[in-house]
């Protein structure tokens, strides 16, 4: 077990090293802050230490605050569990400790971490160290100092970009903007971290108490205009969010009455915002991320993941494409294979295409584009798959299709090569039905734009091998993909669980609701669109194959909308031909269409559901939960059939997958916080006015009776059917 603690050691040259060890990322835990405060202490009262170094043992500084602490707070509402770190340790103990403090920092200084950092009177770098104040992401702002230190050391505009943005910066532009005062390599780090401490205690070097520093602040108009920019800004970018705007409310106080003061205040707000609703789902998102990575049976069993160095992806369309881009864009050797070579032109280039974008947009070098594009092979045979490591097929949804690709790829495909499909809908024992290798069928679920969007969902059947579940997690981690291991039902996981969010926009829009109010009370809630703005973005030709395969899964909760096909009949298809429910120009932002309203009115009249045929009336409140609710129902089925490993797999899921709005913690994050009570009554009371596809599940009723939340799990009274 590796040593957590906070340890001491003083040199013959005078100068003290303090260092923290509480792996994987020195997390600023309350006992490593009240360690770091007793060997302060002892230092600085110590007659043979002239100088302080403070460092992070294995290679990396500090991750920041112990966001376990958050987790306690939110659970017990104990704000006391808050140490006061900003003035107790960092102003009184570090910045007017009579010996002089150089930080020595290697890998990561993040939060809390460059809060500590930036507190001493000078800090060291090695290259390529990340640098940041990511606590918005957490709901929360900086809390030990940062706001009032990051603006003195780097300047207020990029200081509010770094933290508004939860932005790292590395070392180098560090010291560029003279947040670092030196960079040495990893080797040396410690050496002249020393000196340059004892430099300053001869006075060689500046002693600079950065709280005290005011030349990189500007005028107070100067400031106050950027900070004005900065609020205009954060209100379209960060809505329903109160971090942003108190973040710099706080660095405002700080410029207007002192950096002391800022600190006071910051600390004030800094204890608000960890109660926030906010804080609360953000957090819990952060922890059900990491989750994610820990599958009973697979990732515990000593199992170590196989190097993975070719790829072969059979289908270059949307998706095949997407994928090998981004497979390529992680130094893995693809063989994109297609069916002629007219098609196999058109799937680089479409690869091509999505690389050259990541360049135009900044994202991208020209130099590992070139790179990320040499990975690349067009194939128009199996004679390149005798010695890959993965097939991934994306062919479009043709069972036959699938089962003819498997059977030739087993054939073709070394021994242990895992055989993965992107299927979105079909049963993935059916299309290994011809194969003997069933432990090495897999799905590889990727979300469009699969080079863009994080999810990637790990189907996995009763026969996949735990290697293959464990190979294809660590390859996704590798393209920087949080991947989900799910069971295999229709849908799978995600579009399983959230087919009822297009289900219920249509049953509101076929009983009177106006399209574009939905799609406002959706955005307003924190989607980046709404319902129907995103059906026109991916194309009624996948809502209407989809729609099928759920229809015929779940016969008693399909609304068969008729919508969608007269819109087709119309020669509507959405963002694709310019013409949906809104208009598509070049340049200029989607504009409601008013002509689509008479094809809603025939839709209605097909649909004959509005009671007493007129529209009904609802709130806002009541078409959110009319759309959202239904998906809560779903995902309690999910979680029954035991299709996930836990509940917060479906929070991730939602948030990745879908956009659900992640400081609102996911689906079942915030379907509890609404309380299974409310969900459940109401959609009981929808059943009896609206049909079926309201009916609550019977995993939904027995919580919501018995006063237990979604996400807990199954104890021996309500046992799961867990497949997983
Ligand atoms: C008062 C202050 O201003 C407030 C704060 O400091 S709040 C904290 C600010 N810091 C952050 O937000 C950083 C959060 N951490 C990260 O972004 C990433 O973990 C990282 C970049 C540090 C490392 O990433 P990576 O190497 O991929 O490892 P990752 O899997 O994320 O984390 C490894 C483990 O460390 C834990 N961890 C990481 N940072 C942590 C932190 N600040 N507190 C507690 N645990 C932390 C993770 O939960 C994970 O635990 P697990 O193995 O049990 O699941």
């Amino acid at each position: 077990m590796a040593e957590i603690g906070v340890t001491l050691v003083v040199g013959n040259d005078g100068v003290a090293v303090i260092t923290i060890s509480n792996p994987p990322v020195n997390a600023l835990a309350i006992p490593i802050i009240a360690g770091l405060k007793q060997k302060f202490e002892e230092a600085t009262a110590r007659s043979d230490v002239k100088a302080i170094v403070v460092t992070g043992k294995g290679g990396r500084f500090s991750g920041g605050f112990d966001i376990n602490v958050f987790e306690r707070v939110h659970k017990t509402g104990d704000i006391s569990l808050l140490p006061d770190v900003s003035v107790d340790l960092l102003i009184n103990i570090i910045e007017d400790c009579k010996k002089p403090v150089v930080a020595a920092v290697e890998g990561l200084a993040l939060g809390g971490g460059l809060e500590l950092a930036m507190g001493c009177h000078a800090r060291i770098a090695a290259p390529k160290t990340q640098l940041g104040q990511p606590e918005l992401t957490l709901g929360v702002i900086p809390g030990f100092g940062g706001t009032q230190h990051l603006p003195r050391l780097v300047g207020l505009s990029k200081a509010i970009e770094m933290m508004l943005l939860s932005k790292p910066i590395m070392s180098e532009e560090g010291k560029k903007l003279g947040l670092i005062d030196d960079i040495a390599s990893s080797q040396d780090l410690l050496t002249v971290s020393r000196l340059w401490a004892l430099e300053i205690a001869e006075r060689r070097k500046p002693w600079v108490c950065s709280l005290h520093k005011t030349d990189k602040i500007g005028s107070l108009s100067e400031a106050r205009k950027v900070l004005r920019t900065a609020r205009e800004q954060a209100k379209k970018t960060a809505q329903n969010m109160p971090q942003h705007q108190a973040c710099l409310n706080v660095i405002e106080e700080g410029i207007v009455h002192g950096g002391y003061s800022g600190v006071l205040e910051e600390a004030r707000v800094f204890k608000e915002l960890v109660l926030s609703e906010t804080s609360r789902g953000l957090v819990h998102v952060f922890f059900a991320q990491r989750a994610t990575s820990k599958v009973p049976n697979v990732t515990d069993i000593g199992l170590k993941p196989r190097h993975m160095k070719k790829v072969a992806i059979i289908g270059g369309g949307l998706m095949g494409s997407g994928i090998a881009t981004a497979l390529i864009l992680s130094n893995i050797y693809v063989f994109l294979k297609e069916i002629n070579s007219e098609y196999l032109l058109k799937a680089i280039k479409a690869v091509e295409g999505n690389v050259r974008g990541l360049v135009s947009r900044g994202k991208l070098t020209k130099d590992k584009a070139e790179k990320a594009l040499s990975m690349l092979r067009g194939v128009l045979d199996y004679s390149e798959f005798k010695d890959v490591d993965m097939v991934i097929e994306a062919v479009i949804e043709n069972i036959p299709l699938k089962q003819k690709i498997f059977s030739e790829i087993e054939k073709a495909c070394p021994a242990h090569c895992i055989l993965a499909t992107n299927t979105s809908t079909i049963d993935l024992n059916l299309l290994g039905e011809k194969t003997n290798s069933q432990d090495r069928i897999i799905g590889a679920h990727f979300f469009s734009p699969a080079h863009v969007m994080p999810l990637l969902e790990i189907v996995r059947t009763e026969k996949t091998s735990p290697q293959a579940i464990l190979d294809l997690m660590t390859i996704g981690k590798t393209i920087k993909k949080v991947p989900v291991v799910v069971g295999n039902c229709t849908g799978f996981a995600v579009n399983r669980t959230f087919f009822p969010y297009t289900q219920g926009s249509h049953i509101l829009v076929n009983l009177g609701v106006d399209v574009f109010r939905i799609d406002r009370i959706i955005s307003n809630f924190g989607f980046p669109m709404g319902p129907f703005q995103l059906q026109d973005l991916t194309g009624y030709g996948i809502a209407l194959a989809a729609g099928k395969e759920i229809a015929n899964a779940f016969p008693d909760r399909t609304f068969k909308s008729p919508l969608v096909e007269l819109l087709v009949k119309n020669g509507r298809n959405g963002k694709n031909n310019g013409k949906g429910y809104y208009i598509y120009e070049r340049g200029s932002k989607p504009k409601p269409d008013p002509s689509v309203l008479s094809i809603i009115e025939e839709s209605r009249r097909f649909a004959n559901i509005m009671p007493g045929g007129k529209p009904v009336s609802v709130t806002d409140k009541e078409i959110l939960e009319m759309i959202l609710f239904p998906v809560v129902n779903e995902a309690c089925r999910v979680l029954e059939e035991g299709m996930v490993v836990r509940a917060s797999d479906l929070d991730i899921a939602s948030v990745l997958g879908m956009s659900f709005p992640s400081y609102r913690g996911g689906i079942l994050f915030w379907a509890d916080v609404i309380g299974p009570k409310h969900v459940f009554t109401s959609l009981k009371r929808w059943s009896e006015m609206y049909g079926s596809f309201f009916k609550p599940s019977r995993y939904l009723e027995e919580r919501a009776m018995k006063g237990i939340l979604l996400s807990e799990p199954a104890s021996s009274s309500l046992k799961s059917r867990s497949k997983l």
